[in-house]
Parts: structure tokens; C-alpha cells; sequence
């Protein structure tokens, strides 16, 4: 069984404008909204790919009962925790001109609360795979991941962790099999700016000797590079000729796709492959990627 672990799910407000002023009041040209969170997110695609899914983590309030509603999929089991108090988040994503994001800080998760989710870790198996994805909020300690891996300490348990900064470099000593940071976080990370091929290349190979087995660096419209487990590198780029509608998600396809590459066929640079297709086809959607679009696309990587 995938578990996919979003602590702090979402509703995505996405807000289109022709121009951001600020200081005003401004009007927007559209508007839509989408249930999120990337672990939430990674579960959708995975579900498109028709692999099945249990979906853990937090849920809380008018929103909560929303994200739980949007979830339900014969794919996702959804098995959150709903707090006692607060609202599961509202991400705002600015479409005009550039895209200006503003996600929340989300609910109040105490001690019994995350307990009660620990107890959920336990159920997982060897020959599971857990995925860990996005932030936390500002009231949970920056060791909470840490704390999740360690709880499958002796189990043979495939690990992804997508998050930023220490919430992913804490996970490293537990190699996990995969980390996904994009190039701002892998600047962040080592507090630089990665710029080229050769720098991508150089800082992925830093987190592998921190523990990390495979690093996935996705580089938005300029596609994601991969160095496996092997020292090998692959690339791949974007399917040009397409309009970008929305790329909230985009990262979180591409973890789907490589996850289910690799349980596929066991096949590093078909995992990749798979992977675009996920990310481009939620990038050329309004929404996450579809199994026609990943299909459509898959064809031409
Ligand atoms: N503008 C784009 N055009 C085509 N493909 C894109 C574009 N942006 C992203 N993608 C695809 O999606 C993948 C992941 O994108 P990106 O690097 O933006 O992830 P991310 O920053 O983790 O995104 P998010 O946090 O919103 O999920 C890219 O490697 C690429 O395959
Ligand atoms: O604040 P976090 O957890 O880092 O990111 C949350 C988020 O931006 O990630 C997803 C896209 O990857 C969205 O669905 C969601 O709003």
C-alpha cells in the first residue's frame, strides 16, 4: 500500500487577474477552487494512474469537511485526523502576469492529536511506501517527519519526503528512497543559488552523500533532472507548444508518476518519464494532471 502523509492539507483559492496592485482593492477576471495539499495531491495523480492509495494527516473545520468530500475517490482511502479546533487552510495562488502565492499557516495540531497520527504509522508494513509532502504549521516541531520515519525503524518501508528546508534535511539520515526538492529549495538548502546543469548536479549529489538515495530536482519549465541511486544522471525537459495554465501541483504530479514508475517497471528513466508527463500535464491543465493528458503526454517523452 502508497500512504501519502499531508500534515497541513488545503483549499487552493486560485485567483485570476489581469494585474496585482497593491495597496487597492483589486477585482479578479476568474476564480476557481481545488482541494490540496501535496501528499493530498500526490494521492489524485496517483489515482489517475490507477494505483490505489490511503491518504493520512489533518483535517479541521468547514474546510476540513470539504478537503474529506473532495477526496472521495474508490482509489483514496482518506483516513485523517479532524482537530478540535480551527479551519484546514485557504492557499491563495495570484495568477497575474507571475504567479504569487500565499499559503497559510493552517490549524493547531497538539501533542494527543499528532499521537493519534503515529498510531496511524504503525499500521504501515514492510514493502509499503510512504510518501511525505509539504509543510507544517508553525506550531509543530521541525522534527515531526523525523518522528514519523522513526516510528518504521526496522521495517522495509520505501520512504519519499517533499518538503523544504530542515523538514527535509532532518529526514536524510533516514536515507529515504526519494526527495523531490525544486531549485529554489535545493538553493535554500545550501544557502546559494543554483544556476546551472552542473550545480543541480553537484547539490544533488551533496544530499545523497547526506543520506537521500534518489534526488529528483524539478526545474519547472526547464523539466527535472534525476541522480540515482546508481550515480547515474537523467534528464528530461518539457513537451514545448502547450499553454500553462496552472502549475500548482505540478511537483506533486511528478512525484505520483515517478513513485508509480518505479513500482511499475523497477526502471529509473521510465520513472522520470512517467514523472514529466505528470508534471507537464498539471501544468497544461486548470487542475491536476488527468490520465488522458498524462497518457497523451507520456507519448511524447
Ligand atoms: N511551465 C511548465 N511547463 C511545462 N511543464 C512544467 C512547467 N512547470 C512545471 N512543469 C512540470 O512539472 C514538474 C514539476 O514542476 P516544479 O519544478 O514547478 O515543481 P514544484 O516547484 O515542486 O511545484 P509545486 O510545489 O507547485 O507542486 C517539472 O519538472 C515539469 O515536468
Ligand atoms: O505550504 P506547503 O505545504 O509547502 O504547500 C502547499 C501547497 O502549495 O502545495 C500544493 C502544491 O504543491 C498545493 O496544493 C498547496 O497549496
Amino acid at each position: 500500500m502508497i500512504y501519502t502523509v499531508t500534515l497541513n492539507p488545503s483549499i487552493d483559492y486560485i485567483v485570476r487577474l489581469d494585474e496585482l496592485k497593491t495597496g487597492i482593492t483589486n477585482r479578479t477576471t476568474s476564480e476557481e477552487y481545488y482541494i490540496g495539499g501535496k501528499g493530498i495531491n500526490v494521492s489524485c495523480v496517483l489515482a489517475e494512474l490507477g494505483i490505489k492509495s490511503t491518504a493520512l494527516g489533518f483535517v479541521a473545520g468547514f474546510t476540513g469537511e470539504a478537503i474529506e468530500k473532495g477526496l472521495k475517490n474508490p482509489k483514496i482511502t482518506a483516513d485523517f485526523i479532524t482537530l478540535k479546533s480551527g479551519i484546514s487552510r485557504i492557499n491563495i495562488k495570484i495568477k497575474a502576469g507571475e504567479e504569487t502565492e500565499i499559503n497559510c499557516q493552517g490549524p493547531h495540531i497538539d501533542e494527543e492529536e499528532l499521537l493519534n497520527l503515529f498510531d496511524k504509522i504503525d499500521n504501515i508494513q514492510s514493502g509499503d511506501t510512504l510518501i511525505i509532502a509539504g509543510n507544517i504549521p508553525n506550531t509543530l516541531p521541525d522534527d515531526v517527519y523525523e518522528r514519523i520515519i522513526e516510528k518504521l525503524d526496522g521495517k522495509d518501508v520505501r520512504i519519499v519526503v517533499d518538503a523544504t528546508k530542515k523538514l527535509l534535511v532532518n529526514s536524510l539520515k533516514y536515507k529515504p528512497f526519494l526527495i523531490k526538492p525544486n531549485r529554489q529549495e535545493l538553493s535554500e538548502i545550501f544557502d546559494t543559488t543554483v544556476k546551472t546543469e552542473s550545480d543541480v548536479v553537484k547539490y544533488a549529489q551533496e544530499l545523497q552523500k547526506m543520506g537521500a538515495k534518489n534526488v529528483l530536482v524539478s526545474l519547472g519549465g526547464d523539466g527535472a533532472l534525476l541522480v540515482d541511486e546508481f550515480g547515474k544522471v537523467h534528464k528530461e525537459g518539457v513537451i514545448k507548444g502547450h499553454k500553462v495554465l496552472n502549475t500548482v501541483g505540478s511537483g506533486d504530479s511528478m512525484v505520483a508518476g515517478f513513485v508509480a514508475g518505479c513500482i511499475d517497471k523497477n526502471d529509473y528513466a521510465y520513472a522520470l518519464k512517467l514523472g514529466s508527463a505528470c508534471g507537464n500535464a498539471t501544468a497544461f491543465l486548470n487542475g491536476l494532471a488527468t490520465k488522458d493528458k498524462i497518457d497523451e503526454l507520456l507519448a511524447q517523452f
